[in-house]
């Protein structure tokens, strides 16, 4: 849908005086609040108030939460509404970070990428990234640098280790790191981005495969506010909702709490599928019963055809579940909270990674059950 743009003073640091406005757009009206000082703006906590350096769409005042908003528009038209389109950097390149940087591509931005494994660069150079030769490189050729890894180990390893990022970071730049890590990890990279002089945003996403090859992923964020602000059209252009939570650490541990939930959950459904069966009832009418009362759930209806039919074809890999159960399990640890629910999963999806399942969908935790 075709948005009227408001062209607004722009307050921006020389960081992102790419979001400076054209210089003139008179025919259009500016409403009284749009020429505050840009503090006042952010006092709103909207998301599209937030981004008062860049372009405002004219109809998009006050609707929703202040704290979160889904988004209906991306596409193509996102990164041309900035005069000076964004160069972006995206290391790793699995399943998450693959569809996550392609809609960075799709919607018009200048993205250059890095991964391990080089070969999983190809397809993405062939749709229009530019190849980078390490994260370092990477993060020194980009305004803004996202990183998508499989745990603290490879976060780490990617922000610091041998030609890692931070060493390409300074002024003018920011590192957003939406793998899933825990407080400690995010904490760390955030001393070492900051004292490069960039800003930092861990922003992990809730939402698997297709939601991110779909742009609807859900985006978890804590950090510099100033960073927020300025990626905000680029989360968008990945996901359907975004949350800012304050400060570094806070985004972490809700995607913990939410894969904790999600991992027991997720147990349990196979628990109850592989008892059903054996006392006599059809599994596909369990899910149909499921999807009608109170507990059902999108992921049970989703998740429960695929796994009667032995298909685990991973869209969130089941060692990256018990990865974040086993952080999730720490963090109750250092809080002396008991969680005897994720605890019992978290030993299932042990004994299905033991098996060779760690590849597979979680879903396959149900050969745990069955074993
Ligand atoms: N899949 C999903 O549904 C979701 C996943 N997540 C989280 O997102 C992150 C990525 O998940 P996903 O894309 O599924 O995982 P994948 O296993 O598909 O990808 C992992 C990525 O991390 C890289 N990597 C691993 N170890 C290292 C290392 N030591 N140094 C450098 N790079 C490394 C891999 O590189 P290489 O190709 O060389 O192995 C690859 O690019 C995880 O934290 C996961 O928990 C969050 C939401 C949903
Ligand atoms: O982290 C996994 C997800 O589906 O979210």
């Amino acid at each position: 849908m075709a948005k009227a743009l408001l062209p607004l003073r722009s307050s921006c640091s020389p960081l992102f005086s790419f979001c400076s406005p054209p210089p003139a757009a008179p025919s259009l009206r500016i409403p009284s609040f749009a020429l505050l000082p840009p503090l006042l703006h952010v006092r709103h906590h909207h998301p599209e108030v937030l981004v008062h350096h860049c372009f405002l769409p004219l109809r998009s005042f006050p609707r929703l939460p202040l704290h979160r908003r889904a988004h209906g528009t991306r596409g193509s038209s996102d990164a041309v509404k900035n005069e000076k389109v964004l160069s972006i950097g995206f290391l790793g390149l699995g399943i998450m970070g693959t569809a996550m940087a392609r809609n960075l591509i799709k919607s018009g931005h200048d993205v250059m990428v890095w991964n391990r494994t080089a070969n999983k660069c190809e397809v993405l150079v062939s749709e229009g990234a530019k190849l980078g030769s390490s994260p370092e490189q990477v993060a020194g050729s980009c305004d803004i640098t996202f990183a998508m890894l499989a745990d603290p180990t490879a976060a780490k390893e990617v922000a610091w280790g041998k030609g890692g990022a931070v060493f390409g970071l300074g002024p003018e730049k920011g590192y957003v790191d939406v793998s899933t890590v825990d407080e400690e990890t995010s904490k760390a990279i955030s001393e070492r981005v900051k004292s490069s002089g960039a800003l930092y945003l861990e922003a992990p996403v809730s939402g698997s495969k297709k939601p991110a090859e779909e742009g609807k992923l859900i985006f978890l964020t804590a950090g510099d506010k100033l960073l927020y602000e300025r990626v905000c059209p680029l989360l968008n252009v990945m996901g359907k909702s975004r949350f800012y939570l304050g400060e570094v650490g806070n985004g972490a541990t809700m995607k913990l709490i939410v894969n904790m939930l999600m991992g027991s959950m997720m147990a349990s459904l196979s628990e109850g599928l592989v008892l059903g069966s054996k006392v006599g009832l059809d599994p596909r009418t369990i899910i149909e019963v499921i999807s009608e009362g109170a507990i059902s759930a999108p992921m049970f209806s989703l998740k429960g055809p695929t796994m009667l039919k032995g298909d685990y074809e991973p869209a969130f890999p089941l060692k990256h579940q018990q990865k974040d159960l086993h952080l999730a399990l720490a963090l109750a640890e250092k809080v002396a909270q008991s969680t005897p629910v994720a605890a019992a999963a978290n030993e299932l999806y042990k004994l299905a990674k033991s098996t060779g399942l760690g590849d597979k969908d979680f879903s396959a935790v149900i050969e745990a059950v069955k074993s």
